[in-house]
């Protein structure tokens, strides 16, 4: 009787699609299903009475074994991310649940595990992510689609780029996408934050002087643009630079060359420029804030990066992209997103954009115990608010500006606060409250159109 039992229970395991052995308390498997003979290489009569970790070789087995796990919470975990070694020393990713195995008494006497073969959802993720991406930049936006079909191109020309786009869009991960796919990907990388240097600095910090050239410069300092010599200058923020400097740019685009200060000779260079800027740099023109001779020269080929809340599409897929960066980085398995926080990710105006979203889930993956992100691990100012959600209708920019007075209010006006909340810098935090008349934390929104 107690025979057919057991043979009658081997059936039931045997007919499972998902692999399934047990271990007694020594770690030694007592029993090992057909599905766990496939996925894993090794046939049943090798795999009973050896220790488990003999069998999976897996990542997770010597630093944060699963069921071990499960013994000391006492609780299941399930659906947790794993990559095993086959006997034929393929590795591949399975998805692991656990729980305790207990005897008629309730005394634990072992543990069991399910797991399932990943690769074939993995190899469809990642053809679909290829489909979805170019370098690190992910997307699909049919803009960003389009960019990515043309960005190839882009980068073999050597020409001049601009990219222009709010805050947190990508600007700098074009930038480095279209040096590393270029002719002079092997080279130097150098990024240049224009609006971050005084207008004393700016000059030296590119072009570099000679000793001599001021009280303080002792030696020889290369600037940005010899850094950048057979590489790319990444000029961020260059809406910003001051027409002085202006002038020295547009002889370096004319005539390939520039001037360390002091120096008496120029000094040739084949630094790729690429520029960025979150200011729409023909209006900066028009304003007669920018020289329209260096714009013609910048402006050769412009790639518009869209605010994320015009491309909501792209939510789900960059929050996927940033769960698996942090699983990486702090070794977790978190699997995604409940529905609800998913909702509130789609419904948030994100005026942090994409480095917004990645802050978004950095902190989730703090408060996050398990291997779902809750609503409540997202931060504050994501929340469903008590205040009335943006009505259909409303601009762009009036959301921003919605979203912005609301996290003022939510941090009683501390701008810091503020604007770390929204995943943005100080600055731009004070250059978007300028740019949409926010002039005091508490005052009453007007809806700008
Ligand atoms: N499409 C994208 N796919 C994946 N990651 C992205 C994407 N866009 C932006 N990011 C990430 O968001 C963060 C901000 O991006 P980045 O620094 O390139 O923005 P930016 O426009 O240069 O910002 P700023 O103007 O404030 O310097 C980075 O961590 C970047 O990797």
């Amino acid at each position: 009787m107690a025979a057919a039992f057991v043979h009658h229970h081997d059936f039931i395991l045997d007919s499972l699609a998902e692999g399934v052995f047990t271990v007694d308390l020594d770690w030694r498997i007592t029993s090992f299903n057909r599905a766990a003979e496939r996925i894993t290489g090794t046939p049943k009569d090798q795999a009973i009475g050896r220790f488990c970790f003999e069998v999976f070789r897996a990542d997770a087995c010597e630093s944060g074994c699963v069921i071990r796990r499960t013994m000391k919470a006492g609780r299941p975990l399930s659906n947790l991310s794993v990559h095993v070694y086959r006997a034929d020393k393929r590795r591949i990713p399975i998805s692991v649940s656990t729980a305790l195995l207990r005897d008629e008494a309730g005394n634990v006497v072992g543990g069991v595990e399910t797991f399932q073969d990943m690769s074939a959802i993995r190899e469809l993720q990642r053809a679909l992510a290829k489909d979805h991406s170019f370098a690190d930049i992910v997307s699909k936006s049919p803009a960003m689609l389009r960019l990515f079909h043309l960005l190839p191109q882009v980068a073999a020309s050597g020409s001049t780029i601009l990219i222009q786009g709010a805050s947190g869009t990508g600007k700098e991960l074009v930038a480095r996408a279209i040096h590393h796919h270029s002719p002079q990907g092997q080279g130097p990388f150098v990024a240049v934050n224009c609006g971050a240097l005084p207008d004393t600095l700016i000059e030296s910090e590119l072009f570099g002087h000679k000793a001599g050239a001021f009280t303080d410069a002792r030696q020889d300092r290369p600037g940005r643009f010899a850094m950048a010599q057979n590489g790319t200058i990444f000029l961020d923020e260059i809406g910003d630079i001051s027409p002085a400097v202006q002038v020295r740019l547009l002889r370096v685009l004319q005539e390939k060359t520039y001037e360390p200060l002091g120096a008496s000779r120029p000094v040739a260079t084949n630094a790729r420029i690429v520029a960025a800027t979150h200011r729409d740099l023909a209006q900066q023109v028009r304003a007669e804030h920018f020289r329209d001779d260096l714009y013609y020269r910048v402006n050769v080929f412009k790639i518009d990066l869209p605010p994320l809340a015009a491309r909501k599409e792209d939510i789900p897929l960059l929050t996927e992209h940033f769960i698996q960066r942090y699983n990486h980085l702090r070794a977790r398995s978190v699997q995604g997103v409940s529905r609800e926080a998913m909702a509130a990710l789609m419904q948030h105006a994100w005026p942090g954009n994409v480095r917004e979203l990645e802050n978004a889930i950095e902190h989730a993956f703090v408060l996050c115990p398990g291997d779902i992100i809750r609503l409540e691990d997202l931060p504050e100012h994501l929340l469903p608010a008590s205040e009335p959600p943006p009505s259909e209708g409303m601009t762009l920019k009036a959301i921003e500006r919605e979203a912005i007075v609301q996290a003022l209010r939510r941090h009683q006006g501390a701008k810091m606060a503020t604007a770390q909340a929204l995943g943005i810098d100080k600055n731009t935090l004070r250059r978007k409250m300028l740019r949409l008349g926010i002039s005091h934390p508490t005052q009453k929104t007007q809806q700008t159109q």
